[in-house]
């Protein structure tokens, strides 16, 4: 896979300059003072020098307001260790240079010189790296603005017709809400052209170090019309295009005004800019002509000796390259350089390079030190909100009330007609209540998602579509307003968790009943598995019982907005009932733990409770002790519990299917096969073990809060301590 490359970055399939190469490049004819680029030198070779460290971390500064520490490493030169960082963060590294202090044009350290005798001259170990080039043309955060498109315009990142969807203000990338995960993280200003980023540019040419950059970037891009380029002849709908464009130029505001060298740490060019002294233009005009621009300059590009243009972006659609950067043409190194010092380490951040954009896009997560703010839902507030806009969900979805359209599968709430309050589990309230029949409707517990859940909630809302199945509970709809909820087919019979711990005089099921029972459950998992979903929560209370004997497996689906709604503890701890958990997701020291073979686990746990008639671990009344006994492997559900008339062949399916190992655990196939080879004993209950009828204990008082407290004990949020006298069984 090569690795994407940053603002300015090359893809991966160019002959890169090596950072270990020295400051004059003749290959690319950039200035020497770019102490990033260059070409060989004998000094500093990292592959022959001993990586011995030397336990000082340096904090190095870098642009956009970025961060990161160093380790100093010794016989390693600044300009390797420096790089490293860099391209971590798809940050082109020739665009940047190195000083001891916040001001860009104080002077330059020698990247030559080694790591280490640079870290023992600063006594605050801090040091800077400075693009005003890079700080000119992108920056890491984009400005939004939802937008409705007539016509319809193509979505940058799935390449599908969008109406109604968002738009940077700056750099054009235009996107749904569901695919805002594959867009660039840093916005290209260069995208939006106009007087100020022209400005901007030409004061870098005179005052910066980075001027020769921002001259070519300016004759190549900006400034078509200079007298120094070559401008090929448009067709009549260019020519337009190129007039209005100079029409919008004369309008533009002069920057110029906007420098202030008040503050004496600020250079005298715009850094940082101030981005709210013009207003954004985001007419067609500009996309239009950005896409003209941007083929024209590769084209011409292309036919330079000394610029090496990747073949992917020669392949690249108009859309695709409005979002590459033109830059990517101009010098530079990928990200994966063989220098065995500058591997990437970690995920890079997005970059404007569009291969990172299309496959294999990484989510929206800012780099480690980015500041969250700034790639987070706020953007899609956009700028016409008033301050005090609560984020809610509405505000992201939503849409004038009197043009209400529904999407796929959303039901309007007022269609909806609520009962009663059936009870509430770790991520939402469920309803009894009326569309088109008997529903069951879950408010989601969230009143402010943000952007990853409220994706995750319509990837969700997809998956469960796609699930149809006898014994799988079905899915009706979604409504967005007032508050995120799922509309799923109504189960008058009550849930298994209830016809086994909590109506009274308890009953207990044929043996032929139980098979029944996990026949079915076996078979709707096999299916859910088949499309890849895994439940993540199969417990007894999500099986469901209804009037014809029809075993619904509910609460699937969802799984990822159960995960992600619980925010920043995502992958620390489970959330949930612990006693369904497996000891993986309890250990949880995978990054996601859930597999087919923890819902085996899940109803490996179901059946203890089916064929016990109990709960298991009653005996232990501390949760985290069940937590981390479970986890070890030094507690499991009691096989000894068990009814004795339960057939050999069953309880070994049962003992499989709660291995620690999950690996020695069955896949629901297997298990449905072998369910199926059971034969039963002819008499296989006693008077004491009737059968039990599905459809009892159905009323609507019955489905009240009824059990709750009982079943609360075992969430893993739960203080309470659990009082029977039953045991759990010691491994
Ligand atoms: N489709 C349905 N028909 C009838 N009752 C339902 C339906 N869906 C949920 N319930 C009942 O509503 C209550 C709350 O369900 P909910 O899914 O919110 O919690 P849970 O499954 O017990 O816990 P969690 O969601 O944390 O796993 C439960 O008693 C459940 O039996
Ligand atoms: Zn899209
Ligand atoms: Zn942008």
């Amino acid at each position: 896979m090569s690795s994407p490359p940053g603002p300015g970055g090359i893809s991966g399939n160019v002959r890169h300059q090596s950072p270990l190469l020295s400051p004059c490049s003749p290959q690319t004819g950039l200035p020497i003072q770019q102490l990033f680029s260059g070409t060989s030198t004998a000094t500093a070779s990292p592959i022959l020098s001993p990586r011995r460290l030397t336990n000082t971390l340096l904090m190095v500064h870098l642009p956009f307001g970025l961060h990161s520490k160093v380790e100093v490493r010794t016989g390693e030169t600044a300009r390797d260790a420096i790089s490293r960082v860099l391209r971590k963060r798809c940050i082109q590294p020739s665009f940047c240079h190195v000083s001891s202090s916040p001001n860009p044009r104080d002077e330059r350290l020698d990247l030559q010189e080694e790591m280490e005798s640079i870290a023992s001259r600063l006594p605050k170990k801090e040091l800077w790296v400075h693009s005003e080039y890079l700080d000119t043309i992108s920056r890491i955060e984009h400005t939004f603005q939802r937008k409705t498109f007539i016509p319809p315009q193509t979505c940058d990142a799935c390449k599908r017709q969008m109406w109604i969807a968002y738009r940077c203000e700056y750099c054009n990338v235009k996107f749904h809400q569901r695919c805002s995960s594959k867009i660039p993280i840093y916005c290209d200003l260069l995208q939006r052209g106009g007087e100020e980023i022209f400005n901007k540019l030409r004061i870098l040419c005179t005052n910066s170090n980075n001027g020769q950059l921002a001259e070519e970037i300016l004759t190549k891009f900006v400034e078509p019309t200079s007298p120094s380029v070559q401008v090929p002849q448009h067709s009549p709908g260019e020519r337009e295009i190129q007039r209005k464009r100079a029409v919008k130029r004369t309008q533009a505001p002069n920057v110029a005004s906007i420098v202030s060298p008040a503050n004496p740490s600020l250079p005298t060019v715009p850094y940082p800019r101030d981005r709210s002294s013009s207003a954004p233009n985001i007419n067609a005009i500009n996309e239009e002509n950005a896409s003209f621009e941007t083929e024209r300059i590769m084209a011409d590009l292309e036919k330079r000796d000394d610029v090496k243009i990747p073949s992917s972006s020669r392949i690249q659609t108009g859309a695709q390259r409005r979002l590459g950067n033109r830059l990517q043409a101009m010098g530079g190194s990928p990200c994966s350089s063989t220098s065995p010092s500058s591997t990437c380490s970690s995920p890079p951040a997005h970059s404007l390079h569009p291969s990172h954009l299309f496959p294999n896009a990484m989510p929206l997560t800012p780099p480690q030190s980015a500041p969250p703010q700034k790639v987070s839902i706020h953007f899609f507030r956009g700028r016409s909100k008033s301050p005090g806009d609560k984020l809610d969900v509405i505000s992201i979805l939503g849409r004038p009330k009197s043009k209400k359209v529904l999407e796929e599968w959303e039901i309007d709430e007022s269609q909806v007609t609520l009962h009663c309050k059936v009870g509430s589990g770790s991520f939402g309230t469920v309803f009894r209540a009326e569309y088109f029949g008997l529903v069951a409707l879950k408010r989601l517990n969230v009143a402010e998602p943000n952007l990853s859940q409220l994706q995750a909630f319509k990837n969700e809302v997809a998956l469960l579509k796609k699930t149809r199945h006898p014994n799988i509970l079905n899915f009706m709809g979604w409504i967005r307003e007032p508050q995120l909820a799922i509309v799923t087919q109504w189960c008058e019979g009550s849930s298994l968790y209830k016809h086994i711990h909590c109506i009274e005089p308890r009953k207990e099921f044929e043996l032929q009943t139980v098979l029944d029972i996990f026949k079915q459950v076996a078979l709707g998992m096999n299916f859910l598995h088949s499309k890849r979903i895994i439940h993540r929560d199969l417990k007894s209370n999500n099986i469901f019982l209804t009037d014809d004997s029809t075993i619904k497996i509910g609460d699937f689906g969802l799984a990822t907005v159960k995960t992600r709604w619980s925010g920043t503890q995502q992958n620390q701890q489970p959330t949930g009932s612990i006693l369904w958990m497996a000891p993986e997701v309890i250990r949880m020291q995978d990054q996601n733990p859930y597999t087919n073979k923890s819902d085996i686990y899940s109803f490996g746990v179901v059946m203890y409770e089916v064929l016990s008639g109990q709960l298991p671990y009653t005996n232990i009344n501390n949760r985290d002790q069940i937590l981390f006994m479970v986890g070890h492997g030094f507690l499991r559900p009691d096989p000894s519990r068990i009814r004795p008339d339960c057939t050999r062949a069953l309880r070994e399916l049962f003992e499989r299917c709660i291995k620690l190992n999950r690996d020695d655990r069955p896949e629901f196939g297997e298990l449905s096969n072998s369910l199926k080879d059971i034969a039963l004993p002819k008499l296989s209950c006693s008077t004491s073990m009737p059968n039990l009828h599905f459809g009892g204990g159905g009323n609507s008082s019955d489905l009240s809060i009824h059990g709750r407290d009982d079943y609360a004990l075992h969430r893993f949020n739960d203080t309470h301590a659990l009082n029977t006298t039953h045991i759990g069984h010691m491994v």
